[in-house]
């Protein structure tokens, strides 16, 4: 196995330079695998029973109920193996549990990512958060870093295979305060799945950028090989805990260790905050004469006006 691509400050260009937007998923990348495997899933388990019993009038759950029912029917028809069926609105509430207690614990068995399946976590979810008896973690450098690439002017978005309300309880929730201010928006499964590359298009389009100036930070390779055939770039996040890629990932694919790492050197850092964060304001004197006739990345001369 070879050494991770570790940007050095010395060495490292910067993965900003011509970025408006930053996509982040979470589990692996802003988050502990182990969180969301010891913590936030082992939760569900435990508690989905009472969840039912507490909440089965609630009109939120029945609809998330039936999504599972017509999912496992299709599944059924399918043929896939051992899918667990959910009876239908004139059963008992008790079978309807039942069925619906082990449909999800088959689903998490599996580690599926599915919509439906992740629509009736993030509810669940939703009263450990309220209650605090669980605080969403995030690795160190998360929070602080978060911060200042918003102040900068970047415009941060999440893609995750959890739920939109399960990742907005997750950073207004976290270990680190609440972080919610910082995204301009989320995105879940009902975009579509992280390996196809027609979600990332559709990722770009919904935010209005183009793909070219969006970064889509993963620890997942063949997500990070879905958004670049979307146009976008990737960076691959090495996290504690993370599985360990391969020596092809780590030659084709730019590697972090922490959020830092994404400036590169530090005299990219001008021209970094400079395109991220100029909403049409002028640059100082002093700077435009720094800048001179340099070229962006797409040729063009900098006349400062690139946010
Ligand atoms: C949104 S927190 C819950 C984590 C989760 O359920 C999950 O599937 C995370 O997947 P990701 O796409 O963030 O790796
Ligand atoms: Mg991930």
């Amino acid at each position: 196995m070879m050494a991770p691509q570790k940007r050095s400050a010395e060495e490292a260009e910067s993965l900003l330079v011509g970025v408006r937007c930053i996509v982040f998923d979470i589990e692996g990348t802003t988050t502990p695998i182990s969180f969301v495997k010891d913590t936030l899933y082992p939760y569900v388990r435990n508690n989905i029973e009472d969840y039912l019993n507490k909440n089965f009038e609630n009109a939120d759950l029945q609809k998330a109920i039936a999504a599972l029912r017509d999912q496992a029917a299709k599944e059924k028809e399918e043929k896939v193996e051992g899918v667990v069926e959910i009876p239908s609105g004139d059963a008992s509430k008790e079978d309807v549990v039942k069925a619906v207690c082990d449909n999800v614990r088959w689903q998490m068995d599996g580690d599926r990512k599915t919509t439906e399946l992740k629509a009736l976590q993030g509810m669940i979810w939703n009263d450990a958060y309220e209650s605090t008896e669980i605080k969403g973690e995030l690795f160190e450098d998360v929070g602080p870093m978060l911060k200042m690439l918003a102040e900068e002017g970047f415009q941060l978005y999440v893609y995750s295979s959890g739920s939109i309300e399960s990742q907005k309880l997750l950073f207004t929730y976290s270990s680190q305060g609440d972080l919610s201010d910082v995204f301009a928006g989320y995105f879940d499964t009902t975009t579509g799945s992280k390996n196809e590359s027609a979600s990332y298009k559709k990722i770009a389009t919904e935010i209005g950028n183009e793909p070219k100036d969006i970064l889509f930070l993963t620890d997942i390779p063949q997500e990070a090989e879905a958004a670049v055939s979307a146009g976008l770039r990737s960076a691959l996040v090495i996290r504690p805990g993370n599985a360990e890629l391969t020596d092809e990932h780590l030659q084709n694919f730019a590697c972090i260790e922490r959020f830092d790492e994404l400036y590169g050197d530090e005299d990219d850092e001008d021209d970094i905050k400079r395109f991220a964060g100029d909403n049409g304001e002028a640059e100082d004197d002093e700077d435009e004469e720094e800048e001179g006739d340099e070229e962006d990345d797409d040729g063009e001369e900098d006349d400062g006006e690139d946010a």
